[in-house]
């Protein structure tokens, strides 16, 4: 991988140049130049529409912005990426969760070895687990099927599959599913207190099996399910998820509930592995398998697209013309999907503990910006909150829409009205609304005595950026490509800002100082 500063570079001379000449430039009239703006500024991948449009971007930008990518050798950056290269160099890792949704017959290696047999293994176990669990067949410790799962896990032992439970709730069974992660002793209270310890299974996610929180809380309930069942029970009723099989051991998880993972699967990354066992519950492994599969197939896109015609890449790098040039903080995540309620917080830690860094590969101070402030909500609830804040304050917020072309219930009525809601957001953050046009309406409502004092209050500056992701239909492979655009996106634009995107020390001292603190109390 090259180390390159990015601010050294030729191409990030060239956009400083062309940003200061050309920072003003409004949407409006880029579109008015361009009647096939729209057509030109979309990418189209299976299902997806990619359209970037509405973006304060020119041919110019792009160009620019796909010289930086070529010097700072984003492509053999990929090289190094996708083959198992140890990219995590501060902690002498391979980044491979791509590996996790490989679909097709090459051999990933990792010290040479090809780790693509051991993960088939394991979806294998993962498969015949769950078909044993969701079928009944899998009996509790009084002989009764499981009803209720419960995933006791944190970070990205926990976000990934909440957010893709959540996210595939059409998709699910008859399994009730929850979610233990918080230290805070009442969540796991409120879980517990309706439960059968007699139907329910625990499954422990924790990739180190170290840490406080998912630690203690398998602790306190494993307490509450010994006082209704014995010790031997507790094979019937707990599983777990973790590379460090001595201390699950320990904890008296039996060997043959023990589904393992790879220290070369970042936290964050990991629903795509044996952490995803609540997912394959949830919505059955064929479903888990199609995740599997949409993104495999973006990681394909991502890896075989020219540059131009990438959406990742091209996504990527309009972030960097925002973060860099703009100097925006934040980006919003704005799904108009009320099953997408989790995907911005899930996204907070897959981007922002990524790249969430000021340090540079060669250990330097950076002097420019990196990873950005993540937040978002589902529309149209969000439009009703937060989005006067885009419309008309201070701040610039590039936005993401993400959308679907069908419902999955097929309510007609209310999707037409959901979407004109999406189109026309994102149509009002770029054209905003004139003076003269504001002073029109005014004059039509027949407010003439009015008019003066509420004009400016009725002015939309507008050129406000958006991007509009628009997919078929919310389906396990649509929701997989989606979230694995957004992890390309981690990596590329991680590749530019030239920083470690796949440890996160900067979680440790907190960590060290609560348990300082815990001792000192004691
Ligand atoms: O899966 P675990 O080892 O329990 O880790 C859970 C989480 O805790 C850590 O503090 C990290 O910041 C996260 O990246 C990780 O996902």
């Amino acid at each position: 991988m090259k180390n390159v500063n990015p601010t050294q570079t030729k191409a990030w001379q060239k956009l400083t140049k062309h940003y200061n000449e050309t920072k003003d430039t409004h949407l409006k009239s880029l579109f008015n130049n361009d009647s096939n703006r729209k057509n030109n500024y979309t990418i189209n991948f299976n299902e997806f529409e990619f359209d970037y449009s509405k973006n304060r971007i020119t041919d110019e930008t792009l160009n620019y912005l796909l010289e930086l990518a070529n010097e700072v050798d984003l492509k053999s950056a990929m090289d190094s990426y996708f083959s198992g290269e140890k990219i995590n160099q501060t902690e002498k890792r391979a980044v491979l969760h791509t590996a996790l949704r490989n679909q097709s017959n090459s051999e990933v290696l990792v010290d040479g070895k090809n780790v693509m047999p051991e993960i088939r293994e394991t979806l294998n176990k993962m498969e015949s687990f769950t078909n044993k669990v969701v079928s009944g067949d899998w009996k509790g410790f009084t002989n009764k099927s499981i009803s209720d799962v419960v995933n006791i896990g944190i970070g990205g032992s926990d976000l990934g599959p909440d957010m893709v439970v959540e996210s595939l709730k059409f998709y699910k069974n008859h399994l009730n599913i929850h979610f233990v992660s918080n230290i805070d002793g009442d969540h796991v209270q409120e879980v517990i207190k309706n439960l059968n310890p007699e139907t329910t299974l625990f499954v422990i996610v924790s990739k180190t099996f170290t840490t406080q929180e998912t630690l203690t809380n398998a602790t306190t309930i494993k307490k509450w399910f010994l006082q209704s069942a014995s010790e031997k029970d507790v094979a019937k009723h707990f599983v777990a998820v973790s590379t460090n099989l001595k201390t699950v051991s320990e904890f008296g998880i039996d060997h043959d509930n023990i589904f393992t993972m790879w220290n070369w699967v970042g936290g964050r990354f990991s629903l795509w592995s044996t952490v995803g066992l609540t997912i394959s519950l949830a919505v059955g492994f064929n479903n888990f398998k199609d995740l599997l599969i949409g993104a495999f197939e973006m990681d394909e896109h991502f890896k075989n697209t020219p540059f131009e015609k990438n959406a990742p890449v091209i996504l990527s790098l309009i972030g960097i013309w925002y973060t860099n040039f703009f100097k925006c903080e934040t980006e919003v995540i704005l799904p108009y999907s009320q099953y997408l309620s989790k995907l911005a917080p899930y996204l907070q830690q897959a981007i922002m503990e990524s790249n969430g860094k000021s340090v540079d590969r060669n250990g330097s101070k950076v002097n420019y910006q990196t990873g950005n402030i993540i937040w978002g909500a589902p529309g149209s609830n969000s439009q009703h909150a937060f989005m006067q804040l885009l419309h008309q304050g201070t701040k610039l917020i590039p936005a993401d829409f993400i959308g679907f072309k069908e419902s999955l219930y097929g309510d007609k009525d209310h999707h037409n009205k959901l979407m004109a809601n999406f189109f026309a957001q994102t149509e009002a953050l770029a054209q905003g609304k004139t003076k003269e046009e504001a002073h029109l309406d005014l004059k039509t409502q027949g407010k003439l005595e009015e008019i003066e004092t509420l004009l400016p209050f009725k002015v939309f500056d507008g050129n406000k950026p958006s991007t509009t992701i628009l997919i078929e239909k919310l389906t396990p492979k649509s929701l997989g490509s989606l979230i694995a655009f957004y992890e390309c996106k981690i990596f590329i634009q991680g590749i530019i800002w030239n920083i470690f995107s796949f440890d996160q020390f900067g979680v440790e001292l907190g960590k060290e100082l609560a348990n300082k603190f815990l001792n000192q109390n004691k």
